[in-house]
């Protein structure tokens, strides 16, 4: 029957569709590498102003993705951060690497336009959503085969994060009320966080010592924006971190 056969071409068609950057090849990714880099593309932030006049942010993308990123972190908010989805949009298509929008999501709504726009990792972060927010959340994102990072700042955010499926944690070194950044941050939580989930430590990490520092904790990614974003030869600074 012709209904049986479109049953099936449809299922194996889903299946192909659904591999590439899935939930279970970017956790590989992060775990597997070394230390594995995330490099974003961001114009501005609230702590620092505006950080690059020129933005040219395809090239930037491409840089990275030569430089041999992990991922590369797209910044979709407006207001603060200059940012755009269509940044990410145009930027999906531009490279092979896995693409995160970076954004505050607060709303499902924000989930759907993030499949739709081509990313395959979201940042849910733990501070700005209640506990049963961050789960469903979470869950949507299973459902939609996107990777997420949830981010948390404490210990209590992290059984927060646990307790609502967290697969990806990112640990972010930036107090996000006073902007203050310590690096101990990520040192102090990472070990409260189970080996087959990703730890990525995020913000503020500027030197060939704060990478050896956090490669020495077993982090298994850095998420870098503005020490990338301020240097003129990206390539360079990827690869004097990698061989840190
Ligand atoms: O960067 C900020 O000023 C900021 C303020 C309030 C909320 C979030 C903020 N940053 C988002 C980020 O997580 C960073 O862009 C990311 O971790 C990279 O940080 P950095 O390497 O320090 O640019």
């Amino acid at each position: 029957m012709i209904l049986d056969d479109l049953v099936s071409t449809t299922k194996e068609r889903i299946k192909n569709e659904k591999t590439g950057h899935n939930i279970e090849n970017v956790i590989a990714k992060f775990l597997n590498s070394d230390m594995g880099f995330i490099g974003e593309v961001k114009k501005a932030s609230p702590s620092k102003g505006v950080i690059v006049d020129n933005f040219p942010y395809l090239e930037i993308a491409n840089e990275y993705q030569q430089a041999g990123v992990d991922a590369i972190s797209v910044l979709t908010e407006p207001k603060y951060f200059q940012g755009k989805l269509k940044y990410l949009t145009e930027i999906v298509k531009e490279v092979d690497v896995p693409v995160l929008r970076k954004d505050f999501v607060i709303d499902p709504y924000m989930i759907y336009q993030a499949k739709f726009a081509g990313a395959n990792i979201i940042l849910l972060i733990t501070a700005i959503l209640t506990p049963e927010q961050l789960k469903n959340f979470q869950q949507l994102a299973d459902e939609l085969d996107l990777a997420a990072i949830v981010e948390v700042h404490s210990k209590s955010e992290l059984d927060i994060a646990l307790n609502a499926g967290a697969k990806i944690i990112g640990v972010n070194n930036r107090n996000l009320k006073n902007f203050t950044v310590d690096l101990n941050n990520s040192l102090k939580l990472r070990n409260f966080v189970p080996k087959q989930i990703p730890f990525i430590a995020e913000s503020g990490i500027k030197s060939i010592e704060d990478i050896k520092l956090l490669k020495k904790a077993d982090v298994n990614e850095v998420l870098i924006g503005e020490t990338f974003m301020r240097a003129n030869d990206k390539l360079k600074i990827i690869n004097e971190f990698k061989e840190a």
